[in-house]
């Protein structure tokens, strides 16, 4: 079985890569839109209509990068977004930028999330702190409720990636894409069920840096 990691873990190995080894955090979110993109087209999902439903923090930023690809393949999508892009990282005030760019829609209808054919679960991943309630409440249970696929990115938001709880409500998943390693909370029945199948994406962060390997 592949490792599994904390979310302090994550966090750790995030930032010695964006602050020892140099890799720029913009880098890592293209790869990991680029891991979850791929394992989109990979896979057997209706495209038709695709929502994205993003909150603020970088996990939002990574499914609204998510949103630019599929629209340059010329896919519908649109961009349901949670939260005050106020305060959006800038990473992800970046992204909203690139997305405004090529003109893509931003929705406050929940309909239009209970209407897709495909949706992408990018509200919360490491970074869920507390229970979820008022409008992020409300989308995850519109997402529950729609017909449509999920694909959660990096944990199913709700669930808390270190023990496997749902933080008040979370998404049922049939996929994530889970970045560099999976999460222990992941392994629990409650975390299993709630992400379906796992994809393990690499995106240049790892545990252990390989230099040996690269001299
Ligand atoms: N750091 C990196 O370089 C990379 C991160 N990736 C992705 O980013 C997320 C982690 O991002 P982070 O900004 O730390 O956290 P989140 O996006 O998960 O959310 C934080 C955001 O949400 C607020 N918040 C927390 N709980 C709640 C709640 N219950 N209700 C409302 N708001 C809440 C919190 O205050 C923050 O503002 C990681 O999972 C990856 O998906 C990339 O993969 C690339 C590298
Ligand atoms: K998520």
């Amino acid at each position: 079985m592949s490792k599994a990691i904390t979310i302090a873990e994550a966090q750790r190995f995030d930032a010695h890569t964006i602050n020892i080894v140099g890799i720029p955090a913009m880098v890592l979110m293209e790869r990991a839109a680029l891991a979850t993109f791929n394992n989109i087209l990979n896979d057997d999902f209706d495209i038709t209509r695709v929502v994205v439903v993003a909150a603020t923090g970088n996990n939002g930023g990574d499914g609204i990068a998510v949103a630019r690809l599929l629209k340059i393949r010329g896919i519908d999508v649109a961009i349901y977004l949670l939260g005050d892009p106020a305060k959006a990282t800038s990473q992800t005030t970046q992204q909203l930028k690139i997305a405004d760019y090529y003109g893509i829609p931003l929705t406050t209808d929940l309909n239009d999330v209970v209407n897709a054919t495909l949706i992408i679960d990018a509200i919360f991943g490491v970074g869920l702190s507390r229970d979820i309630t008022g409008k992020f409440a409300d989308a995850i249970n519109a997402i529950n409720a729609a017909d449509a696929k999920t694909v959660s990115i990096d944990v199913p938001s709700g669930i808390n990636a270190d023990t496997g709880n749902v933080m008040g409500v979370a998404v049922v998943a049939d996929t994530t894409v889970t970045m560099a390693y999976n999460k222990i909370g992941l392994l629990t029945t409650t975390g299993k069920h709630h992400s379906g199948t796992v994809h393990v994406a690499d995106i240049g962060i790892y545990a252990q840096d390989r230099v040996e390997h690269a001299r």
